[in-house]
């Protein structure tokens, strides 16, 4: 296993919104999409404890019993429990060895949007036996949206865009958050289990809080498995596909996986932060010849809604 190349980003100065930081934060996470599409961000602004409040609900909430998180088993619009062999990440991988509870912006169903029967989009599913998680999940979710704007505008800023770039086609984002639940893997399981397997995350940017257990490896430039360790006070940051494709290959969108060997359970919290449902994801935006565009546009929306098809067992046409 190589070292971690995977560098740690001081934003204090670009959360604050101070020029010359923002200019150097954007520079640094730039050269880190490039090189392996992986970076820590510290100084990110968002407690300490309302991280560490999210981390205790989400315990409670995986030690319910059975029936009452099967009351808010997943839905169509992609919120709610997924219990352990829910998602599987390509055809042939064994199901990850994990559990999540999955929601997104909280829309009402009179929202015009909703109304019109937007894929992905409406209200969450809160359980009623846990009403803390509600309360404690949904502002960090709100903390991580804001945290997505500051990195979006540093980005966009090292692009040689408007700041708001990014930030603008983010609004009424696709964003899902996932509190991440894996068991501890016992050692006869095989080398192809996984907590979840090589994959590569579908949308614009992923926002993870892991506990202190790791597991979480990084694919890097040269084939070698990276290990992108636990580091207490920030996030991970990665790049999505649909980032990949706007930046025009400029970004990676690496593979990357969750093993589970501690002997213990591990817990993360993951925000998916994705465009707008109609927002279109257009590599010519960011090119200044635009000839020399590698992918075709694409909805974000429907490019999502494609993905999750092919991954969680619930969609599927047989249930
Ligand atoms: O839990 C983690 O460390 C990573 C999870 C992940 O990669 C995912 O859910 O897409
Ligand atoms: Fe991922």
């Amino acid at each position: 296993m190589a070292v971690s190349e995977i560098p740690v980003i001081d934003i204090a100065g670009l959360v604050a919104g101070d020029p010359a930081a923002s200019a150097a934060a954007g520079r640094a996470m730039r050269e880190a999409s490039e090189r392996i599409g992986f970076f820590y961000v510290a100084n990110h602004g968002i407690p300490q404890a309302l991280i560490d409040s999210v981390f205790a609900r989400a315990r409670d909430f995986f030690a319910l019993p059975e029936e009452a998180k099967a009351a808010v088993k997943v839905n169509k619009r992609h919120r709610g429990w997924i219990g352990h062999g829910g998602a599987k990440m390509y055809t042939g991988a064994k199901v990850d060895l994990k559990e999540s509870f999955v929601f997104g912006l909280e829309l009402p169903e009179d929202d015009p949007e909703v109304a019109a029967g937007t894929p992905l989009m409406g209200p969450n599913q809160w359980p009623e036996a846990l009403p803390a998680l509600r309360d404690t999940v949904y502002p960090y979710y709100e903390a991580v949206l804001g945290l997505g704007q500051s990195v979006l505008r540093g980005l966009a800023l090292s692009l040689g865009r408007d700041a708001g770039f990014f930030a603008e086609r983010f609004a009424r984002p696709l964003a899902r958050g996932s509190l991440i639940w894996y068991p501890p893997q016992p050692p006869d399981l095989g080398q192809d289990q996984f907590g979840v397997a090589p994959h590569t995350d579908y949308g614009g940017l992923t926002f993870l809080y892991q506990d202190n257990t790791g597991g979480l490896q990084v694919l890097n430039a040269a084939g070698e498995w990276v290990m992108a360790h636990p580091i207490e006070g920030t996030f991970v940051v990665n790049i999505g596909d649909l980032m990949h494709r706007w930046t025009n290959d400029r970004f990676h969108s690496n593979p990357h996986r969750v093993v589970n060997t501690s002997g213990r359970a591990r817990q993360s919290l993951a925000v998916f932060y994705d465009p707008g449902f109609h927002t279109v994801v257009d590599p010519r935006d960011l090119l200044d010849d635009p000839t020399q565009a590698k992918h075709a546009p694409v909805a974000c929306g429907e490019w999502v809604v494609g993905r999750f098809d092919k991954a969680f067992r619930y969609r599927a046409p047989t249930g």
